[in-house]
């Protein structure tokens, strides 16, 4: 093979596997050798490879497809620290199987193995040929797979076929001439095969075989080579001068003649480099090929499939610029992102730390704000996220808090009598609803810290979301610091926060603004009520007729109390007039019939079917608290969130950066918090590592 070929494609592949990039021109075309039974193919691809190990004979000697995968690999550097020439052991090798141990052939069905002589390679195959085909001229399909290690091989593949044939032989099947040319068609009709369609001089050209089959898959004969063997062997007066001139059966890429070793010369242990010789003396010396004598023989025709070679990394240069160039712009980003080393200089180090916080602060605002550069269209993030705490979760939260859902009618009346005193009270008790509203508005403190809590989740996983950054990655003590110092600052500004929005909940809780323009007053309050009251008294329509809770409507019995819809109507007495009437009712018959009046019980409840006046009473209360409720309810869903936003969200957006300046920026801790990470490091060195090694491999290919 062409050794600026072998070093042209070396080069590239070393440019590629320094980077650790996937070589493109790994996949070279596959040479594949056709033509009809002992035309001299084996020994045709034995002096290309210049290495004699194939076995070679009369009759039918290649009897299984062999795939030789050729692999080219440096030279172990001798002792003395010079690099070996690349064919200094050329000669050496040859037939003798002389061992030289950067040149060895492996089996892929004897792994592990190596063969250093290639006498032996050859006996290896034959051997293998018979185990699978026998030794009665059968033939298998089944490939026998070589690979040569060599620093003289240029890394591609070679297939060595069986030779057609028309009659079969021995244990050969009826159809044996169907067979083979299937198997052949199998590797020439792949597109990047180069087919090298080989015939004997001495046959005729228009009934060879190979170059049959070759059109079939290659009808314009841009990758099929006529390589012409036993010239020497053609009658005197004979030559090939008209099918090289093309004048018989024409291919594109035109025909090669060549002398391989006759079977003397195999028998006798002729060497592939005397055979060379003799090839070049033969045309020289022949009166028809002496003036084209270098358009002759095996060195002509390796020059041919170079150059085919050459052609094909030619087009896949491009290819191979436009990856390295990728691979470089991808590498000289990161290693931007990654920044230079630090030097010592603090100056250099104090406005790293500066720029750090303000980017981080910038960014925090920016998050909150709803500005940021990478907003997503999959979710809500950042502020989008806090609003979503204060409309929807927080908003829903307290609309749903039922003040009547804790108040039990019973309680009510307890509250109607206990407020009023020892003098039955007149009109409807304002004490006792403003107790109740009061203890309900304290209701509200429970979902309203929590919405604090909420979004100051909310910040810290904004704040994780931004020490992912790459240059917190850099510095993982900053990014430590970082954490503890924003975290500490969001805590502290819990309590200012719970503070106020516990307040905002007492101060509405303190005083109860009945005179508020939307508090449904006490007349109205009654005039409903008493609406209800006639309806009441009216049955059947009273079975209709509902209470109201919480501003809804929904039907009025309950196990605490009486049915008032199945409670026959009747009219109040003298002593069910007052507040006090059903106790004082009972009370007076207990003491009627024990004729003597007792000290009140420990505890006194108030019991008894329920007055019209008091169900008017109980009712108009619990109207007054459900209207009163909503106002508050209304006022902390408007307010609450202003308070969080002031005392936590927009408190971080303005103070954060003064907080982290005043913790950061200062002389004694820049070293410390600027040691880079392990990793940074690293890979600093890699990516330098990897643009140098890219750079180079650019130059190189540049230069092919
Ligand atoms: N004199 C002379 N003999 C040759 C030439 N080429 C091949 N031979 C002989 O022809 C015979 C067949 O050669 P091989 O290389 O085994 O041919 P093949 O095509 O591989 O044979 P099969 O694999 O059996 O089809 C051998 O005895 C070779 O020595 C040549 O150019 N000149």
């Amino acid at each position: 093979m062409d050794t600026h070929l072998i070093k042209t494609v070396n080069k590239l592949q070393d440019a590629f596997s320094t980077v650790g990039l996937q070589n493109p021109i790994s996949d070279l075309p596959q040479i594949v050798v056709i033509g009809s039974q002992s035309s001299g193919k084996s020994s045709v691809l034995e002096n290309i490879v210049g290495r004699d190990f194939l076995p070679r004979g009369t009759g039918i000697v290649t009897r299984r497809p062999l795939v030789l995968q050729l692999i080219n690999r440096p030279a172990t550097p001798k002792t003395n620290g010079t690099i070996k020439n690349e064919n200094q052991d050329d000669i050496a090798n040859d037939l003798t199987g002389g061992d030289n141990i950067d040149e060895w052939g492996e089996f892929l069905h004897l792994p592990g193995q190596k063969f250093y002589k290639f006498g032996e390679i050859r006996e290896e195959i034959i051997r293998d040929t018979e185990a699978k085909t026998g030794k009665n001229l059968g033939l298998s399909p089944q490939p026998i797979n070589l690979r040569i290690f060599s620093p003289n091989v240029l890394t591609l593949t070679m297939v060595d076929l069986p030779g057609m044939t028309k009659v079969p032989v021995g244990d050969q099947p009826k159809d044996i001439e169907k067979q083979i040319r299937e198997m052949l068609l199998q590797y020439i009709t792949k597109p990047n095969a180069i087919i090298l369609s080989v015939t004997a001089a001495t046959q005729d050209l228009a009934n060879s075989d190979g170059l049959k089959l070759a059109r079939q898959v290659d009808p314009e004969g841009s990758r099929t080579i006529g390589v012409l063997t036993k010239v020497d062997l053609m009658d005197q007066g004979t030559d090939v001068i008209d099918i090289l001139a093309g004048r018989v059966v024409p291919l594109r890429l035109g025909y090669v003649p060549v002398v391989n070793r006759g079977q003397r010369d195999i028998e006798s242990n002729k060497t592939i480099t005397k055979a060379l010789t003799a090839e070049k003396d033969f045309f020289e010396r022949h009166s028809a090929y002496h003036s084209k004598a270098q358009y002759c023989g095996t060195p002509f025709l390796a020059r041919k499939l170079n150059m085919i070679l050459m052609h094909h990394i030619r087009n896949t240069l491009p290819e191979i610029k436009a990856k390295i160039q990728n691979a470089l712009v991808k590498y000289q980003q990161e290693l931007t992102q990654l920044g230079d080393p630090l030097g010592d200089s603090p100056a250099n180090q104090a406005n790293l730390v500066l720029n750090i916080i303000t980017e981080f602060c910038n960014e925090f605002r920016t998050i909150i704000d709803g500005n940021s550069n990478d907003l997503s269209s999959f979710e809500l993030s950042g502020g989008a996220r806090i609003s979503f705490v204060f409309h929807e979760l927080y908003a829903n939260g307290v609309k749903s808090v039922d003040p009547l859902e804790q108040i039990k009618d019973v309680s009510i009346r307890m509250m109607l009598y206990n407020s009023s005193g020892s003098s039955p009270a007149l009109f409807v008790a304002t004490t006792a609803f403003e107790v109740m509203v009061k203890q309900q508005i304290k209701r509200l403190e429970e979902p309203s810290i929590k919405c604090i809590n909420m979004v100051y989740d909310e910040l810290v996983r904004i704040l994780g979301q931004l020490l992912s950054k790459q240059f917190f990655k850099r510095f993982p003590t900053l990014k430590d610091k970082f954490y503890h110092i924003v975290l500490a600052f969001f805590k502290k500004a819990l309590n200012p926060t719970n503070k106020l929005v516990s307040d905002l909940v007492s101060m509405e809780a303190s005083y109860i603004n009945t005179g508020h323009p939307d508090f449904l007053n006490g007349h109205q309050a009654i005039a409903i009520v008493n609406e209800q009251l006639k309806n009441k008294n009216q049955p059947p329509a009273a079975t209709t007729t509902p209470a109201i809770t919480n501003g809804k409507q929904k039907p009025r019995s309950s196990p605490q109390q009486p049915d008032l819809q199945t409670s026959q109507p009747h009219t109040p007495t003298e002593d069910e007039n007052g507040f006090f009437g059903s106790f004082f009712s009972s009370a007076k018959k207990t003491n009627t019939s024990s004729g003597m009046m007792d000290a009140p019980p420990q505890s006194l409840k108030a019991g008894g079917t329920l007055t019209d006046r008091e169900f008017m009473e109980i009712e108009v209360i619990k109207m007054l608290i459900v209207s009163y409720y909503n106002i508050v309810k209304r006022t902390v869903i408007d307010m609450v969130p202003k308070a969080i936003m002031l005392n936590l969200v927009s408190h971080a957006k303005e103070k954060l950066q003064r907080e982290l300046l005043t913790e950061l920026y200062k002389s004694d801790v820049l070293d410390d918090l600027l040691e880079e990470s392990e990793f940074s490091q690293q890979r600093r060195k890699e990516c330098k590592k990897m643009v140098e090694a890219l750079q180079k491999a650019d130059e190189i290919v540049g230069s092919v």
